[in-house]
């Protein structure tokens, strides 16, 4: 629930073509202790004011020359983001009242005002629309937490595949590849039972951090799994456009984890599967680019490997790339 602080420091605009009425209104809201409100005697200028501050409250006057609340109220529609209109409105016309809630007022003030009415009715309409406001902020952090994980803070499997879908749908538009990598930490496991979980955490944070540190902005980095992680390439021209990357990341995986005074050592593995290549769909890309993480594995780890052709295509032996430099397999430490 909005505190009475949120409430009188709400933004709240009063439009009116009369100068006088602005002022009454401004003093009434003052005398009540709202501390942030301006006026405009321009009804033309309202969507653009409302465009730049958001208002939490514009009090509209409806019966205006040149442009009328209700031109007013079809405006602001067009352009409030949230399909929430904040508009109190102001009228002397009883048969107005009703036609105001239809254009999309949330409730009205008539005219000549009543006190205790106006302070009532500002007072609860803006504690709807900053509950509304709060609500609209909660239901966005939950969707963020439903497409992401929250130990990294990388997207989760849900909105990597999204993720993969609209980069093949641009790849076949443009005729072009792209790939997708599958990384697996090397004995990790052996870092847990060394060292502890918290420790294990910190490394999967600092392992996420290198992985987008090393990645393009365009390209997506997503934790899959305990160890796993899963990036996405667009704009690929071959195979070789996806290695390069992929040793590179085996040399930044590779370089030491700073955990508390430990220094601990770690290598990854990594299955690299091409669009159209070796797979023409979201999950079977995956499954290919997994199972040639499993080449990678069962060949000696700290390399990339990547996918067999597809059904139909050539049956090569695995194309499997040992790390540039001999590295430590696995996991070491020192204190
Ligand atoms: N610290 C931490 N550990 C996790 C988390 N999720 C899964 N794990 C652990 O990650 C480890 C994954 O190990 P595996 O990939 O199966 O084995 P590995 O030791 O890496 O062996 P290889 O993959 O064959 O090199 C397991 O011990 C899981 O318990 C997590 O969120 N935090």
């Amino acid at each position: 629930m909005p505190s009475p602080d949120e409430i009188l420091n709400a933004k709240i605009l009063v439009v009116d073509d009369c100068a006088d009425n602005i002022d009454l209104m401004l003093e009434i809201l003052r005398d009540a202790g709202y501390a942030n409100v301006s006026s405009t005697m321009l009804p033309g200028m309202v969507c653009g004011l409302h465009r730049q501050h958001c208002y939490d409250l514009i009090l509209l006057d409806l019966q205006m020359p040149e442009l009328n609340g209700f031109q007013v109220m079809k405006g602001l529609k067009e352009i409030e983001q949230d399909g929430y209109l904040p508009v109190l409105a102001l009228t002397a016309q009883p048969s107005f009242k009703i036609a105001a809630l239809e254009a999309g007022a949330r409730d009205f003030i008539s005219k000549p005002f009543d006190l205790l009415e106006v302070h009532k009715r500002i007072h609860n309409m803006l504690e709807v629309r900053l509950l509304y406001k709060e609500l609209a902020q909660y239901s966005k952090q939950q969707q963020e937490l439903a497409l992401h994980d929250p130990l990294t803070g990388l997207p989760n499997r849900r909105l990597l595949e999204d993720r993969i879908a609209t980069t093949l749908q641009h790849a076949a538009r443009h005729m072009r590849k792209a790939a997708v990598m599958y990384l697996d930490l090397d004995g990790f496991k052996a870092i847990n039972d060394t060292h502890g979980h918290a420790c294990g955490d910190e490394i999967l944070r600092q392992v996420a951090a290198r992985l987008v540190g090393s990645s393009r902005k365009e390209d997506t980095v997503a934790r899959v799994g305990g160890d796993e992680f899963v990036i996405v390439l667009g704009e690929v021209g071959g195979l070789a456009d996806a290695q390069e990357p992929a040793s590179k990341l085996i040399e930044v995986v590779s370089e030491p984890y700073k955990v508390g005074d430990l220094t601990l050592h770690l290598s990854t593995s990594i299955g690299i599967a091409l669009y159209p290549d070796h797979a023409d769909s979201v999950n079977p890309l995956i499954q290919k680019a997994d199972q040639a993480l499993y080449d990678a594995k069962r060949s000696g780890k700290n390399r990339h490997c990547a996918a067999q052709p597809a059904a139909g295509m050539d049956g090569a032996a695995p194309d499997v790339a040992p790390a540039a430099s001999p590295q430590r397999q696995g996991v070491s430490a020192t204190a």
